[in-house]
Formats: C-alpha cells, structure tokens, sequence
C-alpha cells in the first residue's frame, strides 16, 4: 500500500472525532453571539479573481497567496483573509446603502507559508465586519464582541491589546518617510526587530529626534496609562487624535463592562496594509499567536467602488481551541451515543427502539451483532 496516500501535506490536517465536536460547539457558541449582536451570515465563495487580494488592497503578500489557473486563463486565488472578500460583497450588494451592515461569516482561510514551526496553512476563521459606521461606538461593539466572543467560547485569562495605526502614521508623516520607508519601518517594529528599525532610520538619514520618537512608539505598550505617555511624547495632529480616540474607545469599553480584558499597544502594526485606525489582537497562554485579529479599514471598500468605513475582527478558531486545550477550558462534553444490536430475527423491533430513542434526541446507532 502506498503510505504516502493516507498523509496529509504539511500546514494541513483533518479533524475528527472529540476534537471537531469540540469546535463546532465553540463555533457555535461564538455564532450565536454574533448574531446576538444582529451580525447576518454571508458565506463566500473560497477562491476569488486574484485582484480581489492584490498588493493595492494591502492583505497578505503575493508569495504566500496560493495561486492557480481556470480554463479561460484568469489567476484565483484561495482567499487567504475574508476582509477583502466582504468589503467586495457590501460595495456589490449594498452599493447604496447608508444604514451600517453587520455580516458575520465562518470558513477556512489558506496561506502559503513557510512551514516553520508548524504554522497551519490552512485555518478556520469566524468573523465579523461592522461596515458603513466610522464612530468609536462602533470600535467599541467589535471589542465588546470579541471580548464576550471568547468568554463564550470558555476562555478565562486572555488580554485584548489595542493599538492604532494614526499614532505611527502621524509621526511618519511628520519625519517625512517616504511610503516605502514607512512599510519596512513597519515591518521591523511589529517584528519588534528595534535594531533593525534604528539602522534602516540612521541609513534613510531621518533627523534624530524623528528616530528617537519612532523608535519609542514600540515601548508604549500596557494599561491605560500609557495613553497619557504616548501623548506626552508626540506633537503633531494626526498622532494626538488618534490617542484622543484610544481614550474615548477605552470609555465606551468600561460602559460595556470589558475594560478589564483590554490593553494598548502603539506599537502594534500589522502586515496588512489595509489598516488605517485601531488595530487590535487577542491573546492568551497556550498559543503564540493571536487569537483574534482586527481592526478598522476605512479606504478599503474604496478599491470596490464604495466609500464606507468598516472595522471587523477574525477568530482564529484552531489557535482558540488549542488554547482551550491548553488551558483545560473547554466546557464541552459530548452527548453519549447509544448503541443498539441487532440480529436477523430482532431487526425490526431494535429499529422501532432506535427510532423511538431518536425521537426523544438521544444519539443511537444501530449496528448488526458481529
Ligand atoms: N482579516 C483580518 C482580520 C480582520 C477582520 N476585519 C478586519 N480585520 C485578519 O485575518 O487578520
């Protein structure tokens, strides 16, 4: 037999048994929640026109995108982020409209990544995108929601970090980083590589005091205070009013009784490029990586033809259940399954039992004695 027909490649796994019962629980926990909220379903198709992921929309770069070929010649791409794939659907569907649309979404997205340490390729996201509100109440919902999202899911010790691009945007501007500059920039600092950040600085011969305060961005990260520290450290408009913003943020989350689970980052900057206010992740122990990604993308709907700002987050539901798992929080517990012999001569009678059982929802099986 040839071993190699029962293996998986690497990045991809199946999931059977206790552990997928287990995350169709959460994920129906978690869906539930959204639709609390009043977030409507919408699933869209897992590969789209290559342009709908392109550089200009700013997700995931054109080498991790796994890329093929139709019959007439087109390049798709298996979605690798449903953000971009959501902002297509509210500029095709609700072109006009005004009233904010709330859709919430579940499905697999792909990445070709490398294959270090483990990193799936292939991974379960549940989401939610609040198009066509540009408030801070707004901002302040998907916080709420991711918070009270994993709450649901059982999740305990976990910490939502906010940061906002308009605060590193502000200084870049100011410095007069030019955009390529400022996306490198970008890069190292959310990699944390400061180093890094400090040569390509020195290197591009920006002025001292412009390294000193971008080079600090990364250092502001904690409770609430270090709102007031951020401030305190910048001049220009663009960076004050996006702290100005965090403050508000943070008084719409104590009204929604969540403050306790959130922390600021100024330093957060993600690989996408789509981002322009807050950004956030959740984090918890158990996993290195974030849980939940999000933030607001107010020009994005503008490469589809509509102006609309939007802010929406993505569950990663496997990181979620391996921090469950981890953390020995899954409350969920399958029902048991009856299970029902047969012989010739009794089938019928062992049938009417099975059915009856069914009636009254209890899972049987119903199998020949062997
Ligand atoms: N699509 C983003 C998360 C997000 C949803 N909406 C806004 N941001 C991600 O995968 O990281």
């Amino acid at each position: 037999m040839n071993r190699q027909l029962l293996h998986t490649p690497e990045g991809v796994r199946d999931i059977y048994g206790k552990e997928y019962a287990r995350k169709l629980a959460v994920e129906d926990l978690i869906h539930d929640r959204l639709r609390l909220y009043g977030y409507q379903d919408i699933q869209t198709p897992t590969f789209e026109f290559f342009d709908v992921f392109s550089r200009e929309i700013g997700t995931t770069s054109s080498r991790e995108l796994y890329k093929f070929f139709d019959k007439e010649g087109n390049t798709l791409v298996l979605r690798p982020d449903f953000t971009p794939s959501m902002a297509r659907c509210a500029a095709k569907y609700f072109m006009d409209e005004d009233i904010p649309i709330r859709f919430c979404y579940a499905g697999n997205t792909f990445t070709n990544t490398g294959s270090l340490q483990g990193k799936l390729k292939e991974v379960t996201q549940m989401g939610a995108e609040l198009i066509g509100d540009g408030s801070v109440q707004a901002d302040g919902e998907m916080i709420a929601l991711v918070v009270e999202s994993l709450l649901e899911a059982g999740l305990k010790d976990f910490q939502v970090s906010i940061g906002q691009m308009e605060y590193f945007k502000g200084i870049c501007a100011q410095a007069g980083l030019d955009e390529q500059t400022e996306n490198e920039l970008r890069s190292l600092i959310s990699d944390k590589n400061i180093f890094g950040a400090e040569e390509l600085l020195t290197g591009r011969g920006v002025a001292q005091s412009y390294c000193k305060m971008l080079l600090k961005v990364s250092e502001h990260f904690g409770s609430v205070e270090v709102l007031n520290e951020a401030k305190g450290l910048v001049n220009n408009p663009r960076s004050l009013e996006a702290v100005r913003r965090l403050e508000n943020l943070y008084r719409v989350l104590q009204s929604y009784g969540v403050a306790k689970y959130v922390s600021f980052d100024l330093g957060m900057l993600s690989k996408y490029n789509y981002y322009t206010g807050i950004i956030f992740k959740a984090y918890t122990y158990g996993v290195g990586e974030p849980v939940v990604k999000g933030g607001r993308y107010d020009r994005l709907l503008g490469y589809f033809g509509k102006k609309a700002p939007a802010v929406g987050f993505a569950i990663v539901v496997d990181d979620l259940m391996s921090a469950l798992e981890r953390q020995k929080a899954c409350a969920y517990e399958e029902d048991e399954i009856r299970v029902l012999t047969y012989h010739a001569s009794d089938y019928e009678e062992k049938l009417l039992e099975a059915r009856k059982l069914r009636a009254k929802g209890i899972r049987t099986v119903l199998r020949p004695d062997l």
